[in-house]
């Protein structure tokens, strides 16, 4: 059995009293959810090879249909992923104006999101207002605390422990889930593509806000929070939190809002693993809109770990994989097929550092101004066209 998360104590002498997250309260409308299958990461370490593989076919069509899944039982008690609410919220209400101005994020320069990112846009310098505030903490911040906020100081020992739990427990035995997808050996994802290096490898923890949308930014966004996008890594780790804003794009074309689930990780595909998949597993698309009538004058907090793959590499399909060589590749959707377009006119393919960092530096959404966004309609719904190092992405808007 895995270890469960065995997170430093709260009291410890030195950390200030913290008010504690009330989680608001869940849309009472009939909504069209999208349906996610749930997996119990727990029964992967079942004895019983049949529960495992019944864990396996679920596994394999709710990627392959959905992209997106519920994740239960994977070792953090809801009261512990409460205590990382808690300690997000108290980020956001005592971050001071030194510390937004010293960290400042530079995802222009920098091609990642760390920092700072103050609610004027997603560009350096300030934009228009988008009331979205996060702090991203990559392998720098992990590094050398002059790089996070002082708030922050007293509880990073939770921080980093949490972090740790989720890359080298939660995602390692996700990625074995999914290596077992393929036929392949039980490491081959986490040894082969997966960033290791400190508690988030090249990827990044999150603690956003998205204070409720005023008549400013509705104006500006038209109820679109963040633009319909894929995430570019291996997998994202987003725990389900009341407010519903985030949507996802189902294979009928329509965008339909993620439920809540409590203590729930919501995991999605990331590209890298899109393409080691040969399409067999999806990156679906998503975004974040503003939630049901009736939860929009609530706040969002929102925690994230973004895993990340190894940046030098170039990634190819596992041709080797059981799987591919019976049933193919996929190539209907995606950067799988966009780089298929790039290998056969001989043209190499980004690397995983050089994909990412591209779509970071250009990074815009709903309330930026966007000069270099072409809008085309694909049966009758708008579309974002967008062409990065000779790969074209088109996203539902
Ligand atoms: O806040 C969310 O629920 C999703 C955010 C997201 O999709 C992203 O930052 O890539
Ligand atoms: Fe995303």
């Amino acid at each position: 059995m895995a270890a469960p998360f065995n997170p430093p104590a709260a009291d410890l002498p030195g950390k200030p009293q913290v008010t504690p997250w009330v989680p608001p309260p869940t849309s009472k409308l009939d909504i069209d959810w999208a349906k996610l299958r749930t997996i119990d990461l727990s029964l992967l370490d079942s004895p019983d090879p049949k529960v495992v593989q019944d864990l396996v076919d679920t596994c394999r069509v709710a990627i392959r249909d959905d992209g997106f899944i519920f994740l239960e039982d994977y070792g953090v008690s809801i009261e512990q992923l409460h205590r990382q609410f808690d300690i997000a919220q108290y980020l956001h209400q005592h971050i001071s104006d030194e510390d937004k101005e010293r960290l400042h994020w530079n995802p222009d320069e920098s091609g990642t999101f760390a920092g700072w990112k103050p609610m004027w846009g997603w560009r350096k310098e300030k934009g228009n207002k988008d009331n979205i505030e996060h702090f991203n903490y990559y392998q720098p911040q992990f590094e050398s605390m002059d790089r996070i906020p002082t708030c922050m100081h007293p509880f990073w020992d939770e921080i980093v422990d949490f972090c740790n739990y989720l890359t080298y427990s939660v995602n390692k035995r996700l990625l074995k889930l999914l290596s077992k997808v393929l036929e392949m050996p039980d490491d081959f994802l986490w040894d082969l593509v997966q960033s290791k290096v400190g508690p988030v490898g090249q990827g990044y923890f999150r603690q956003a806000l998205y204070y409720a949308s005023d008549e400013v930014v509705h104006a500006k966004g038209q109820g679109t929070r963040m633009n319909g996008h894929c995430d570019f890594g291996t997998t994202t780790m987003l725990f389900s939190v009341p407010i519903s804003s985030l949507q996802i794009w189902g294979r009928d074309e329509q965008w339909r809002y993620v439920p809540y689930k409590p203590g729930a990780l919501v995991i999605n595909i990331g590209e890298t693993l899109e393409l080691v998949s040969g399409g067999h597993f999806r990156a679906t698309r998503h975004r974040v809109v503003d939630p049901p009538s009736d939860q929009q004058t609530y706040d969002r907090l929102s925690i994230v770990l973004f895993q990340a793959s190894e940046g030098d590499l170039r990634m190819e399909p596992a041709y080797q994989s059981p799987l591919l060589q019976r049933e193919g590749c996929f190539d209907s959707q995606g950067a799988y097929r966009e780089f298929k377009r790039l290998r056969e006119k001989g043209i190499p393919i980004p690397t995983n550092r050089e994909w990412r960092e591209v779509q970071i530096a250009d990074a815009h959404h709903a309330t930026d101004a966007a000069p270099r966004d072409t809008i085309v309609m694909v049966n009758g719904q708008k579309h974002i066209q967008r062409e990065y190092m000779g790969v074209n992405i088109l996203l539902p808007a």
